[in-house]
């Protein structure tokens, strides 16, 4: 569809863009990425034909852009570009209808019912159609931007040029626009080129990104082709981190700000950890990183506050997300604050042991009901229900732990509870095999991310002898604790 070949050029004779090669799809959404001033606008404009570039050429459908008569131009590519404060004095329905002009034959032409459609369309599409009336003039910056951008789709071309169309666009109506233009492209076969600045939201809708730097192609591919930690940050200088999107198969990038409030040189220490009535607690007054399998904000983030409540073997709540926040509320923890596991066991059964290690003092507390105790290997073939018990164990690392190294802690754990239902003989009473564990136990890896960095947790490393051995410990003694009293 659009072809960009050799461009040089800029404005008088300053040189802005430098050999600037590559070439769009039919049904592709490229995003322009790069530091203010690289030459996103002046490409845009060149490409446009707004400038014309001192070396090279620009094709579209490979039809060189200089052969293009200005209506033929302009129902094959629409311009949308940067918006600034201008004063308008036209409502809205007038000007999205300005973007059907190029479809108009003629001075005296009529308007069509095929033009009706298209600005209808537009209107509704950007969600403009309720203040068609309105003047220009009295809409905000946001809602005059999805305007423009109505004003864009009415003109019905194939190709669509926008220069940052989510500038001044909260958050649901960056969505709102830029799941709009993706559907077009997906549906219709629209071609897209769009400088962006936000790198997430073109990493997340853009099939492909131009990453520029100081007026030439630093990179150009697939989000997570050109989006690499390095390359982002010697591009912008900024230090950055690089993430999967929830969701999506996309990248998306964090800033790491260079001034913060630094962690906490916090420790953490046996004063921390408290059994009560009727749960055990780990309050830290500041934020450790955690892993974990648990009820309550399970997965991976920074939490202060970590509770195994004891609940009645009864217990069978429908909603126990929300019986569960309640209970921390009345508890005085913070629900998006706080860790929670669950557990029929009662609290004052609790093992917490402390490991002093080269790196720092660990603690390991579990707590093991093995009434419903069950071997892995054989539960294809077993009918549920079963008995009730669980399995809850924390390990707590004064050290720093890579993602890497909390995996491995999780596996290491995971082999540890194992071995010590194997070394207490404890069955599984319908296969009559060793119990490797039980259908509902739940870890936890937390850090405090200050002190000697771990980069591994494996069964030999540091990190991996400790928790190997705690975890052991710990289970052996809290599976014997529960024996005593059943
Ligand atoms: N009309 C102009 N006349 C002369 N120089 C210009 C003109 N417009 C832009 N420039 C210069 O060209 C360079 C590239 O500007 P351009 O607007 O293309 O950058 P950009 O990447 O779009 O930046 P931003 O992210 O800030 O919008 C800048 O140094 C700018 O000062």
């Amino acid at each position: 569809m659009l072809q960009v070949k050799n461009i040089c050029g800029g404005y008088g004779t300053t040189p802005i863009l430098k050999d600037i090669s590559f070439q769009v799809e039919k049904g592709t959404f490229l995003g322009i990425l790069g530091p203010n001033g690289c030459g996103k606008s002046t490409l845009l404009k060149i490409i446009s034909g707004v400038l014309k570039p001192s070396l090279g050429k620009i094709l579209i459908d490979d039809k060189e852009l200089a052969t293009y008569s200005n209506r033929e131009l302009a129902k094959t590519m629409t311009v949308l570009p940067q918006l600034h404060g201008a004063a308008f004095s036209s409502t809205v329905r007038e000007t999205v209808s300005i973007g059907r002009y190029p479809h108009q034959k003629g001075f005296f032409s009529q308007w069509s019912e095929e033009d009706e459609y298209a600005v209808n369309q537009a209107m509704v599409q950007t969600g403009v159609k309720r203040y068609e009336n309105a003047y220009l003039e009295n809409l905000s910056g946001g809602e005059r931007q999805r305007v423009f951008i109505a004003q864009a789709l009415a003109q019905s071309s194939q190709l669509i040029l926008l220069d940052e169309p989510t500038n001044h666009l909260d958050i649901a109506h960056q969505q709102q626009i830029l799941d709009m233009i993706r559907k077009e492209v997906t549906d219709n076969g629209l071609t897209v080129v769009s400088v962006l600045h936000d790198i997430n939201l073109a990493a997340l809708y853009c099939d492909e990104l131009l990453l520029m730097e100081k007026g030439q192609v630093r990179a150009f591919g697939k989000p997570h082709e050109v989006l690499l930690e390095n390359q982002i940050a010697d591009v912008y200088g900024a230090q950055i981190s690089l993430q999967a999107h929830p969701e999506q198969p996309k990248p998306q990038i964090t800033i790491l700000p260079e001034i913060h409030e630094p962690l906490k040189d916090g420790k953490i220490t046996l004063n921390h950890i408290q059994i009560q009535e009727e749960y055990v607690e780990l309050r830290s007054q500041f934020p450790l990183r955690v892993l974990s399998s648990a009820v309550h904000n399970a997965g991976l983030g920074w939490y202060e506050n970590f509770i195994n409540r004891t609940v009645k073997p009864e217990y069978n709540i429908e909603n126990v997300q929300e019986e569960y926040t309640q209970y921390l509320y009345k508890a005085g923890f913070s629900p998006t604050n706080t860790v929670g596991m669950m557990t029929a066991v009662e609290a004052r059964k609790a093992i917490i042991k402390q490991y002093e290690t080269p790196f720092g003092e660990v603690y390991v507390i579990v707590t093991a009901g093995i009434g419903g105790a069950i071997d892995v290997s054989k539960t294809y073939e077993r009918e549920f229900p079963i008995r009730i018990g669980t399995i809850n164990i924390w390990v707590i690392m004064n050290a720093k732990l890579s993602d890497e190294a909390f995996v491995q802690a999780m596996i290491t754990a995971t082999e540890a509870k194992t071995k010590a239902l194997q070394h207490e003989r404890v069955m599984d009473y319908q296969t009559n095999t060793i119990a490797t564990g039980t259908p509902t136990d739940s870890l936890l890896i937390a850090a405090t991310q200050t002190g000697d960095y771990m980069q591994y947790g494996g069964p030999i490393t540091p990190v991996g002898k400790i928790v190997g051995r705690g975890v052991f410990e710990a289970t052996t003694e809290a599976i014997r604790n529960y024996q005593k009293g059943e």
